[in-house]
């Protein structure tokens, strides 16, 4: 080799050295472990703009979810949109200049066309018509007002929607979530987790999905986008009673007031998910009570959610139903027809693929965003 192309081929690894070492510097910081466990509030981080978004986040970045109330009246737009077959449809019908039985089968129709299912279609159709014939009315408003008033008692106002997330003296309050898998099990989890933080509750996240390795890795970004830990096995296919039964203890040990339990849904049968989930039940409760099982099921699907909903009513005694996807269907009506069939109250509902587009289920808010 000449002194020449020595000098080169030395410049050259210098400038490739150079390059490297460059690249390595300005790489972001990863996320550790686990999540983050600092602090989570935007006041406590210096130089952070509200709704930022970043996929990779280190502490300084962590967002402030919006807080619960008030985002059904955020999200109204969505349920109107996509219901609004339903609403305009009824009150067209109903302006009728005469309301026939031909009329009436066309109301009960649309109704069944919105999922509300057989009996509450019936039972509306029937309530309506003895009022219209008492009334004798044809005035538009208050045919709207009647419409309304029977929707509401339909979806029932009256039902406890709260969610138990108040923590005991010492323990966490256990939130399990079960739903077959692509119903936005983990979104609802991820979802959830910002209400709570919202609330300015301490969380731990549990990824007892463990069919899916993603399905953890999808939890935990969720979890550290708002400084969430979360609880998981790096073995695909590790036992989800045991994951459940370690977020569980490590929320008492970290002294969490809420650990949300996101579960598998990919089952052959039902005897198998009826053995998995009630032994994640069974183990979770060696260690702290489970508060609230949620079913999350995804409004588009129709009849084929009310039969998986009530597989799973068997497997494990659900307490809240999480609807998602409501923003993607004109089928608003499988609100009544899934609080009919399972004797379980609609509690959440999904309107979005946004981080914040869950929000707490108010019958009012939701026939109003149907009918206005
Ligand atoms: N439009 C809309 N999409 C949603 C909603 N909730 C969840 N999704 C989407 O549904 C898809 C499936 O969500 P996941 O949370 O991965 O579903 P999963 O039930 O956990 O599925 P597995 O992990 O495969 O068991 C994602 O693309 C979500 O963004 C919602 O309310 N509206």
């Amino acid at each position: 080799m000449t002194p020449e192309l020595m000098w080169i081929v030395i410049a050259a690894a210098v400038v490739v050295l150079l390059v490297v070492f460059g690249v390595l510097l300005l790489r972001k910081p990863k996320a550790p472990k686990g999540g983050y466990q600092g602090t989570r509030d935007l006041d406590d981080v210096p130089g952070l703009d509200e709704g930022e978004v970043a996929e990779d986040r280190p502490v300084s970045t962590l967002e402030r979810p919006e807080s619960a109330r008030g985002r059904l009246a955020r999200l109204r737009g969505r349920l109107a949109k996509s219901n609004n077959v339903l609403g305009k449809g009824l009150l067209v019908l109903l302006s009728r200049e005469r309301i026939d039985q031909d009329t009436w089968d066309e109301i009960e129709d649309t109704l069944l066309m919105a999922d509300l299912g057989t009996d509450a279609s019936l039972e509306l159709v029937e309530n309506l018509k003895k009022r219209v014939r008492v009334d004798g009315t044809k005035d538009p408003a208050q045919l709207k007002t009647m419409l309304r008033e029977e929707m509401l008692a339909l979806v029932d106002p009256t039902l406890d929607r709260s969610l138990r997330t108040e923590s005991a003296p010492g323990k966490p309050a256990v939130v399990l979530v079960v739903g077959v898998n692509g119903v936005g099990k983990t979104t609802t989890v991820g979802k959830l987790a910002r209400v709570l933080v919202a609330e300015d509750k301490d969380v731990m996240l549990g990824a007892a999905d463990t069919f899916r390795a993603a399905a953890a890795d999808q939890l935990e970004t969720w979890g550290a986008r708002v400084g969430v830990p979360t609880v998981r096995s790096e073995q695909e296919g590790a036992d989800p009673a045991s994951v459940a039964y370690d977020a569980v203890k490590a929320g008492i040990e970290q002294e969490s007031d809420v650990v949300l339990v996101d579960t598998a849904g990919r089952l052959q049968n039902k005897a198998g998910l009826m053995d998995q989930l009630g032994k994640v039940k069974r183990v979770i409760e060696k260690a702290a009570a489970v508060d609230e099982v949620l079913l999350v099921i995804d409004a588009t699907t129709g009849q084929n959610g009310m039969t998986q909903a009530r597989v799973f009513a068997e497997a494990v005694d659900i307490t809240g139903i999480v609807l998602t996807k409501l923003d993607g269907t004109a089928k608003g009506g499988i609100v009544v027809a899934i609080q009919r069939g399972l004797g379980v109250p609609v509690k959440l509902i999904g309107l979005g693929e946004g981080p914040d587009d869950l929000a707490p289920f108010n019958a009012e808010q939701f026939v109003d965003a149907i009918i206005d």
